[in-house]
């Protein structure tokens, strides 16, 4: 059956597009479902938070088939939170910075061949994954990975150009972390608990994740001489990432890791300063209705 009712939740402050673009942006989405024959509403997000109350209230009162995240995988994680286990399926438009989820489903990525396939398309059934409790559904982690992300979340423009100065900055700040995992210390510059592939942008960090195998793929990146860091960047790109030195996989289905002091951690690449020392993450098999 093809779904007929459509809500588009905007995201204002996703990318770079919708900042100067949200009003004409929910106008546009709602005329081209009206054209399609479809029933659809788009509402602005007014705060962090809001995108979930609009979620949630949708897959209680089932007035929708789907809910479209409208932005990037800051505002996936906040629609698909409120969707978790109900038959309303989760939209991606993808029009932030990373999109990552997106990239990983093979969602279109310019904003017309994104509307076609989301009206043609049939829904999934994916995982989701908790850290501490928190919904993930792409790519969760500590280290160096939630170090960016809270410099990105610092930034006053966002978008691609941002994310890649300010990766190159705290790439010369950053100081590696001691972690416990099972009885063992272990300096990490970064682990990574992947749910889909990528961290987005094409940044592929586990090529081999598959949203539907009950699994998280965790990558643990030890600490490494300057020259292997373009090694690593290539093949973080090229979606050749594999076992080194420095590079190891394990496939779980979850993970307690302990630090020191409590850390600094992202979920979706929204940066997390914990109050324990504690990071417990689970996958959560089939959770979770996608159109893709
Ligand atoms: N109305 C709003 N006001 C302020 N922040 C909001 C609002 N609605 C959502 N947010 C927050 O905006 C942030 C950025 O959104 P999002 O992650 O979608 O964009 P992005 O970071 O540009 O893209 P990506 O995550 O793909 O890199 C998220 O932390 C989200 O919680």
């Amino acid at each position: 059956m093809v779904d007929k009712r459509y809500l588009f939740v905007v995201n204002p402050h996703s990318g770079t597009k919708l900042r100067r673009e949200a009003d004409s942006m929910a106008v546009w989405l709602e005329q081209q479902a009206r054209k399609a024959g479809l029933t659809a509403k788009a509402i602005i997000t007014r705060a962090r938070g809001h995108a979930t109350d609009l979620a949630a209230e949708a897959a209680a009162t089932q007035k929708w088939d789907t809910v479209v995240a409208v932005g990037g995988d800051g505002t996936v994680n906040e629609v698909a939170r409120g969707l978790l286990f109900a038959p309303t399926s989760l939209g991606i438009l993808p029009l932030g910075s990373g999109n990552g989820l997106a990239r990983h489903l093979g969602i279109p990525l310019t904003l017309s061949a994104a509307l076609h396939h989301l009206f043609e398309c049939p829904s999934v059934v994916i995982d989701s994954a908790t850290l501490n409790g928190q919904p993930f559904f792409c790519v969760a982690g500590l280290g160096f990975d939630a170090y960016v992300g809270q410099l990105f979340g610092q930034q006053p423009r966002r978008g691609l150009d941002t994310y890649v100065r300010v990766s190159m900055q705290a790439y010369l700040d950053y100081l590696p972390q001691r972690i416990r995992v099972a009885g063992r210390d272990t300096e990490i510059f970064s682990l990574s608990f992947a749910n889909a592939g990528q961290f987005g942008n094409n940044a592929w960090v586990a090529p081999h994740a598959d949203l539907t195998d009950g699994r998280l793929e965790v990558c643990t990146v030890t600490p490494f001489p300057k020259w292997y860091g373009t090694a690593l960047t290539f093949q973080l790109f090229t979606k050749g990432l594999k076992p080194s030195t420095y590079i190891s996989y394990q496939s779980l289905r979850e993970i307690t890791v302990e630090t020191e002091q409590p850390t600094l951690v992202h979920y979706d690449g929204e940066p997390w300063q914990l109050d324990t020392g504690r990071i417990e993450v689970k996958i959560v098999p089939k959770s979770l209705r996608v159109k893709a």
